[in-house]
């Protein structure tokens, strides 16, 4: 039988605004038993779980204010949801924040740390070998893990390294015994506010660096499907392209044969 969202418990990193807060709807709307969303804005937090409240009743949503790069807060957040609800069926790291190298600490601590620190949390809560049920954990990536633009480097290295830690980690730990799946969503331009940041130096801003093809971004709402998708179907490991506003394309044997390629040449 397929995965549906029919009465799951998940959690969002970054869910109070933009694609994580299009998640957060989708989930609701698709019938998921509890979404607890995790996010540092906290005005944009409230005002989401006041819409979700009226809309889905008291019981369905919850903000919760939590800095991802702090261990303390992430393990508080998912103890909360887990003491509430005896369970937790899928994660979802979308928290990031994008700034050119000014903001470098910022972006290696909250995109990576912060998504490798919530997905091995959340795979020591799921895992079946350890008294979890299973359940899915998506880490949401880049086109910039692939190609970076001028100015987004250490941004895009960021993504980059969560494309790695997710499939290393996938291949690690196998599905087999978990139960667990570990997927990497790789997002075209968006239109959220993460695209339309000014934190960016001059050159980026004024899209030096970005090829003549760049095109318009996709709605929120063709990443928020996409990503829909790619949870009822993807297999654990596996790597998915959301772009243009097109449906979710399987990479992974794109993304296994470059680092084949690599490995045999490094092979000694
Ligand atoms: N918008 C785009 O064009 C693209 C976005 N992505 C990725 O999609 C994901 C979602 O991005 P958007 O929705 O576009 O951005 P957004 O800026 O609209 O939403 C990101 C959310 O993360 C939260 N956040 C930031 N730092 C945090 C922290 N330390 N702890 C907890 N929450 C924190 C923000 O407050 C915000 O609500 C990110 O991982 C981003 O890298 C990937 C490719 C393209
Ligand atoms: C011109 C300003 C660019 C600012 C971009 C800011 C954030 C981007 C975040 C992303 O994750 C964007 C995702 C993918 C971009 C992919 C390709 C861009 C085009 C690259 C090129 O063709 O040179």
């Amino acid at each position: 039988m397929s995965w549906t969202a029919d009465e799951k418990v998940v959690l969002v990193t970054g869910g109070a605004a933009g694609i994580g807060a299009g998640l957060v709807r989708e989930f609701l709307a698709k019938n998921a038993r509890h979404v607890a969303f995790l996010d540092v804005s906290e005005k944009e937090g409230a005002t989401l779980e006041r819409e979700l409240r009226n809309k889905f009743g008291a019981l369905r949503a919850k903000f919760i204010k939590c800095d991802v790069t702090d261990e303390i807060q992430l393990g508080d957040a998912f103890r909360q949801v887990l003491d509430k609800h005896r369970k937790l069926d899928v994660v979802v790291n979308s928290a990031a924040v994008v700034g050119d190298n000014s903001l470098c600490k910022t972006m290696i601590d909250v995109n990576f740390c912060g998504t490798v620190t919530s997905t091995l949390k959340a795979l020591s809560i799921m895992r079946a070998d350890a008294g979890g049920c299973g359940g899915a954990i998506i880490n949401v990536s880049s086109l910039q893990a692939f190609k970076s633009s001028t100015c987004l480097s250490v941004y895009s290295a960021t993504k980059g390294a969560v494309l790695q830690f997710s499939n290393f980690l996938a291949d690690e730990e196998s599905y087999s015994t978990t139960k667990v799946r570990i997927i990497t969503v790789c997002l075209g331009p968006t239109d959220t506010a993460l695209l339309h940041k000014r934190n960016l130096n001059n050159s980026a801003k004024d899209g030096h660096g970005v090829s003549s093809r760049a095109s318009e971004p996709q709605r929120v709402e063709s990443a928020v499907n996409g990503i829909i998708e790619v949870i009822q179907q993807a297999e654990s490991g596996s790597t998915w392209i959301i772009a243009n506003n097109n449906i979710a394309r399987d990479v992974t044997m794109n993304v296994r044969e470059s680092f084949r390629i690599l490995s045999d040449i490094t092979d000694v």
